[in-house]
């Protein structure tokens, strides 16, 4: 599958990780809405979760939207597509490790790939960051299961096992909305 980024450009470029992507030939990058194309679109605040089930529309391009979480707020995803979120994941990076939900963009197109049937790929993308590895090995079986859900709903049924198991060690804040769509 193709990964393209809407690029806001409002966060640490060091810290960027499209255009990490970009500069490894692994993502395109847009400056302009109107540019991005149509696709699955990685929102997290969609109602209905990613699942496998979302092939059979034989949309082969993921879209991330790359800002600052300050201003990842539900209305700034106006992209075109189908919106999907992505079920209980952890992130591996520094800034939110252990986290769930708050991915990086990379995190977020990886998790989609593999969740998708292309662990291979997911694993590539990840590759030129160092917590890369990590991000596989702390959602290892999560992904696994996922990947051989039918639908949303067996997706959000294999998320409560690990939102029960996670209790009370995040936030209340956290987005754990039900996803089934
Ligand atoms: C808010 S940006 C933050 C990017 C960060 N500055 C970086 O360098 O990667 C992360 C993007 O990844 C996708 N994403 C992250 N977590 C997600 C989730 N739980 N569900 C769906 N998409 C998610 C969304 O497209 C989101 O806008």
């Amino acid at each position: 599958m193709e990964c393209h980024v809407y690029y806001e450009g409002d966060d640490d470029p060091k810290k960027c990780t499209a255009r990490r992507l970009e500069q490894f030939d692994e993502a395109i990058l847009y400056r302009r809405m109107e540019q991005v194309p149509y696709g699955i679109v990685l929102n997290p605040h969609a109602e209905q979760a990613l699942s496998p089930a979302d092939l059979e529309d034989g949309l082969g391009t993921l879209v991330a939207l790359d800002c600052s979480w300050e201003s990842a707020e539900a209305a700034s995803f106006r992209m075109n597509g189908v919106h999907r979120a992505l079920p209980f994941l952890v992130a591996a990076n520094p800034v939110n490790y252990g986290r769930p939900f708050q991915l990086t963009t990379v995190e977020a197109l990886a998790g989609a790939l593999s969740i998708l049937g292309e662990p291979e790929r997911a694993a590539e993308i990840l590759e030129p960051f160092r917590w890369g590895e990590t991000f596989l090995t702390l959602n290892e079986e999560p992904l696994r299961r996922y990947r051989d859900c039918a639908d949303s709903t067996d997706i959000v049924a294999v998320q409560d096992d690990y939102l029960a198991d996670d209790g009370d060690d995040h936030d209340e804040g956290d987005e754990r909305s039900d996803h089934s769509g």
